[in-house]
């Protein structure tokens, strides 16, 4: 079955049944060191792990590690250009959970992403990335505390569908011509637009499966949080892109208000049954002056519009979620993605789960990253219906590669997140623990060792890993 590695001679499969893995005491997890940097924080992350399931279990659970090829070390041992062995693909797919290091992918020309063709080949459409603070954390900001949120980014489409052509590219010229010549032409909304001669072209498909399979995991997940952090915002640019951007917007409340109608409540349905709770008499007319307050300065069609919002809001759920019902269901709303990375500054702590297409995830995943302590804080899932892979948000990190300095913790807590995965909490609770009582002694590496005042002299990766297993209780 396999070419050149062999699975663990004790150990049983992780299976799925409906979306949901069921763990043996003693799973086989395929592992991927991963390029640069990879080579540091690996083996930390698989001390810190074994010792925090040992530690909960005390022999009756053990994780059996198979070590599988990908980026340069497959390479190494299948040959040139052999970065993703079908040896790897295949232990994946059999045991269908694993975690990784980073791996790199080249600018411009090259290979493309790795990381990316995992998340493709193994539909693995949810890219889960938590952004919470550990107390003692340096931070550019004053109360960084305040953010805890989840990135989930779509992890399928958009730009990850990567079609693109080259500029200059026969086919990239053939289709230019048939945009300018015939389809934008025959779209009136385009006017007189035409692309450049000299442009490469890229496409951006957001389907209507793809975004409401993710909004609907966000909404699972969100069902799990605490009251208070029961929410879930749909992040877009659908003012620009109507078709794209704004199409996830409405599938996603298309697809809350219809599977989840009595366990959620969207921003604007909150606005308007509050009004009328307010004031049980007031008119649908001053109910739509409330949810929009430029209504007076609107035409007639619009104003038209909002009051028959309010109307269809009020006979169609006013039972079930009128007289501050609302309150406790998950709160659906959307920003526009410029506006919300304002947002996870300013206001922080309005937010919880952000549901995005998969560009605007990738840049907010390491800039809500970098609130709560950098790259070195960032832990990520990438889930689907019947595998999962785990790994850190930040990439290889080349120029501290082989250093024994990296901050092993994003791989760690995505380690983290993986035994919460299977359900054994209680080690993921440990590492927690740990790490959080060793960052709050100040016992970190060079990134937060920089920026604590007044610094201090770093740990390296593998101490780190080292005093994270110290703070076990
Ligand atoms: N999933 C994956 O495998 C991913 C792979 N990549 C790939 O990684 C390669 C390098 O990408 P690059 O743009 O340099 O981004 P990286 O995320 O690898 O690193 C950028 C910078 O972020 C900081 N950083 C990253 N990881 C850590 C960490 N664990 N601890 C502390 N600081 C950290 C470092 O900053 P400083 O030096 O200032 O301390 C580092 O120089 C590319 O080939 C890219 O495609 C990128 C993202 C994800
Ligand atoms: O695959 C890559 O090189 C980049 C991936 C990435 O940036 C991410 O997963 O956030
Ligand atoms: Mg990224």
């Amino acid at each position: 079955m396999y070419d050149k590695i062999t699975p663990p001679t004790t150990g049983a499969k992780i299976t799925f049944k409906k979306g949901e893995p069921i763990v043996p005491d003693n799973p086989i997890i395929p592992f991927i060191r991963g390029d640069g940097t990879g080579i540091d924080i690996w083996p930390a992350t698989q001390k810190v792990l074994d010792a925090a399931v040992a530690k909960a279990y005390k022999g009756q659970r053990q994780i059996s590690w198979f070590k599988v090829y990908a980026g340069d070390e497959a390479c190494d041992l299948y040959g040139t250009y052999q970065y993703l062995p079908q040896d790897t693909l295949t232990a994946i797919q059999e045991y269908g959970l694993a975690i990784k290091g980073p791996l790199t992918t080249p600018v411009g020309g090259g290979i493309r992403s790795l990381n990316v063709a995992l998340r493709q080949i193994f539909d693995l459409y949810a890219c889960v990335r938590p952004c919470r603070y550990y107390a003692g954390t340096p931070s550019p900001h004053k109360n960084p505390e305040k953010l805890d949120v989840i990135v989930y980014r779509e992890n399928t489409e958009d730009i990850y569908l990567g079609i693109e052509w080259r500029q200059g590219s026969e086919i990239g010229d053939r289709l230019i011509k048939l945009l300018n010549e015939e389809l934008i032409p025959a779209t009136p909304e385009h006017g007189k637009k035409q692309i450049p001669l000299d442009a490469g072209i890229g496409i951006k498909p957001i389907s209507k499966g793809g975004s409401q399979r993710l909004v609907r995991r966000a909404m699972k997940h969100a069902l799990l949080l605490p009251k208070h952090k029961q929410q879930v915002t749909l992040v877009h640019k659908g003012n620009i892109m109507k078709y794209t951007e704004g199409a996830f917007r409405d599938w996603g409340y298309e697809l809350v208000t219809s599977e989840f109608r009595q366990e959620c409540v969207t921003e604007r349905e909150s606005w308007i049954l509050s009004n009328k709770e307010k004031n049980p008499n007031i008119s649908s007319e001053d109910n739509a002056r409330q949810v929009d307050p430029g209504y007076d300065a609107l035409t007639p069609e619009k104003k038209a519009q909002i009051v028959k919002e309010v109307e269809t809001v009020l006979n169609s759920i006013w039972s079930s979620h009128g007289n501050g019902q609302w309150k406790d269901k998950v709160m659906v709303n959307d920003r526009i993605a410029d506006s919300i990375f304002q947002q996870i500054q300013t206001r922080p702590d309005e937010y919880s789960i952000l549901a995005t297409m998969n560009l605007n995830g990738d840049y907010l995943s390491d800039a809500a990253a970098a609130i709560v302590g950098g790259l070195g804080m960032g832990p990520g899932a990438n889930i689907g219906d019947a595998c999962a892979i785990f790994e850190a948000t930040h990439g290889t990190a080349p120029k501290h590669a082989g250093l024994d300095r990296i901050n092993p913790g994003s791989v760690i807590l995505s380690g983290v997140m993986m035994l919460e995965y299977m359900g054994w909490q209680e080690a993921a609770d440990l590492i927690k623990q740990g790490l959080g009582e060793a960052i709050a002694s100040s016992q970190v590496t060079y990134d937060l060792a920089r920026l604590l005042e007044p610094p201090v002299e770093p740990l390296k990766c593998s101490e780190f890993a080292e005093a994270i297993i110290q703070h076990f209780e």
